[in-house]
């Protein structure tokens, strides 16, 4: 096999290679290397409108592209949202109350609502104490809805008088 010529090249020091591709830095202090680093670092790709204000990473996407993950992101705030404020149970209990406030209630007249303890088809049961005498009750409630919509109101009264 030929052997591989190494023209114009000098033995390596101490067996060590060095890469002589790269021309020589001309820096003769730590200041002035540092300062020729960050100059070599510094972005070459044109910057658009967005990370002027502030909005550096769609700085290199086209303006119907940065609106579209805008959109996205908003869908995914929303959905958040929801899923922290609007559960199942929140949701039935304003309908059961009959009230649009976006709070849930944590009492019921005298008695202070717990966790769930139980779901069924049209209620939902949930752990509750009476603040005046501590006693611990279950409470259920009903998704007003759902038992107009099965026609279950005669049922209800009939089950509430009973208790
Ligand atoms: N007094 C209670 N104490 C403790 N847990 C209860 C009480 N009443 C109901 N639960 C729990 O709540 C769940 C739902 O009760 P609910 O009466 O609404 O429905 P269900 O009769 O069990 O089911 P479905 O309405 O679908 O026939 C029950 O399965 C039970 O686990």
């Amino acid at each position: 096999m030929p052997k591989i010529q190494t023209h114009g090249r000098e033995k390596p020091e101490n067996g060590i290679c060095h890469d002589d591709s790269a021309p020589p830095v001309k820096a003769k202090t730590i200041d002035e290397l540092h300062s020729l680093q960050k100059k070599r670092s510094a972005p070459t790709t044109p910057i658009k409108d967005g990370a002027q204000q502030g909005n550096a990473a769609f700085a290199t996407i086209s303006e119907e592209e940065r609106q579209k993950l805008q959109l996205q992101l908003q869908s995914i705030r929303l959905v958040k949202h929801t899923n922290h404020s609007l559960g199942a149970y929140q949701i039935n209990y304003r309908m059961e109350s009959g009230t649009s406030k976006s709070k849930v209630k944590r009492h019921v007249g005298k008695y202070e609502l717990g966790r769930t303890i139980g779901e069924g088809t049209f209620a939902k049961v949930r752990f509750a104490k009476n603040i005046e005498t501590g006693e611990p009750v279950a409470i259920k409630i009903l998704d007003k809805e759902k038992v107009l919509k099965h026609k279950l109101v005669e049922q209800v009264v009939v089950s509430t008088s009973r208790a």
